[in-house]
């Protein structure tokens, strides 16, 4: 027993027993034109009918057609010229004109009239001359070939401009199964009928994670805060208490922008003062070291920039965005991924609260269990990692890494209040959230996976 919608029980209801053209369904089922063009859809695509295209030609007199209509064919003013007797051809010109040639052509040829040295007279009467009666038919209106008798039609269809043809498709249609048992009495909807596997355009699944992050911020009230992928030394590494001489600094480690001399980065007391804690601590500290060009390797001068220029009393700020960094490409490190930032600054922020905010944002973002485990970063003191077990995998991954900034931080650049801050890789949460081993995965564009990734809880 088939479940059909409203609108196919109709369409069968009146072509059981018979086909139907489709023109006419909207006449007899009170459906209109695009219920009926959806309905026959639905039926064709569930194997209930058959529809069956042919072309339905439509006639109109042409030019030649309408003067015929007017003043009768050529060929039987003529005839009617010669009623009364033969004449001579120069006064049947007079009389005809233009239609003269034509008519004389067919009439001579059919032996309706004779030609003697230019005196023309009647042979035979027709009651009858082809083409008359399709002119009469047609008439000023129009026509289907249904109406219309072939051969005489023929006649005039190889005349020049007596009939215009335009050809319609026209659409039949008729059941498989005479005997199809449809229930009058169900539901309307099918909503287990089988459906063609589309796919309609959607998110990257990585944008759709980095959505889902500024979503988990916004709602535990952080505003979002941006920065320029290319930076001076100074904000992503000096101002971040990170010798002149670390390793991070090394051109393996980070892309410097070639011959590309950062100006008007920071105040001259932002630089005084950043660079007195460096001579401090490690003696000698280069301005051109500073000003080098690089590509940030993390959001942390984001989040150290916009602290140093509004220096607020209270804030809970985040940043999301690209960073780069000069290692091996592998199955867990690109050179260019991305990063989630977060800060948040106040009277009496603790380090119990930063592990707190920690909590509650994992959960946000769906990760399960999670830990925290002590590290080390330049700029922060305690430094914490968080680490979050991918059940999959049955083990353990870094997240973040967080700390309270240092006093030779943020003293420099005239921030009082203590800074909580924490920062890490997207790819990693996205990886885990769609069950990927491989972070490239990402990148390769695989359209197959592209619409079919899914993420696990
Ligand atoms: N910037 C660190 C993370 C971090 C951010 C803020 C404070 C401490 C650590 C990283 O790249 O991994």
């Amino acid at each position: 027993m088939q479940v059909l919608h409203e609108i196919e029980k109709k369409i069968i209801g009146v072509i059981r027993g018979e086909w139907r053209f489709e023109a006419d369904l909207p006449f007899l089922t009170g459906l209109s034109p695009d219920q009926v063009r959806r309905g026959i859809q639905w039926l064709k695509h569930k194997d209930i009918i058959t529809v069956n295209e042919t072309a339905n030609i439509e006639f109109r007199l042409g030019k030649n057609g309408l003067e015929a209509l007017a003043n009768k064919l050529p060929e039987r003013r003529l005839m009617n010229a010669l009623k009364g007797g033969q004449r001579n051809i120069r006064e049947l010109k007079k009389e005809l004109g233009g239609v003269l040639g034509p008519a004389m052509g067919i009439a001579l040829r059919e032996g309706w009239i004779s030609n003697k040295n230019g005196i023309i007279s009647l042979e035979k009467n027709v009651d009858k001359l082809p083409g008359e009666d399709t002119i009469e038919r047609i008439g000023e209106g129009n026509a289907f070939i249904l109406n219309l008798i072939s051969k005489d039609l023929d006649t005039l269809r190889s005349r020049p401009n007596f009939i215009i043809e335009k050809k319609h498709m026209v659409h039949a249609i008729e059941l498989k199964d005479k005997e199809i048992k449809v229930d009058f009495k169900t539901k309307a909807i099918d909503v287990e009928a089988d459906a063609p596997v589309t796919h309609p355009a959607r998110v990257h699944p990585l944008n759709e994670v980095i959505a889902e992050i500024r979503e988990a911020f916004v709602a535990l009230g952080f505003t979002e805060i941006t920065g320029s992928l290319a930076q001076s030394s100074f904000w992503n590494f000096d101002a971040l208490f990170t010798p002149q001489d670390h390793p991070a600094r090394e051109i393996q480690d980070t892309f410097f922008l070639e011959g590309i001399q950062s100006s008007n980065f920071a105040t001259p007391g932002q630089i005084k003062n950043v660079s007195g804690a460096h001579k401090k601590n490690w003696g000698p500290w280069s301005l051109d070291e500073a000003r080098r060009t690089v590509l940030r390797t993390h959001t942390t001068c984001t989040t150290i920039k916009y602290l140093a220029e509004e220096r607020p009393d209270e804030a809970r700020a985040f940043s999301l965005g690209r960073v780069f960094r000069n290692e091996k490409v592998s199955y867990k490190h690109l050179v260019e991924f991305h990063q989630a930032e977060g800060v948040v600054t106040g009277p009496d922020v603790t380090l119990r609260g930063l592990m707190g905010i920690q909590e509650e944002f994992y959960k946000r973002i769906g990760l399960g269990k999670t830990k925290f485990w002590p590290t080390f970063f330049p700029y922060t003191e305690p430094s914490l990692q968080t680490m979050v077990y991918n059940e999959r995998m049955g083990k353990w991954v870094e997240l973040f890494g967080m700390g309270i900034f240092r006093p030779e931080v943020t003293r420099p650049l005239g921030i009082r209040r203590p800074v909580l801050a924490w920062g890490g890789g997207i790819e990693r949460i996205a990886m885990i959230k769609y069950g990927i081993d491989d972070v490239r995965e990402f990148y390769n564009n695989d359209l197959d996976w592209l619409r079919t990734a899914e993420k696990c809880r």
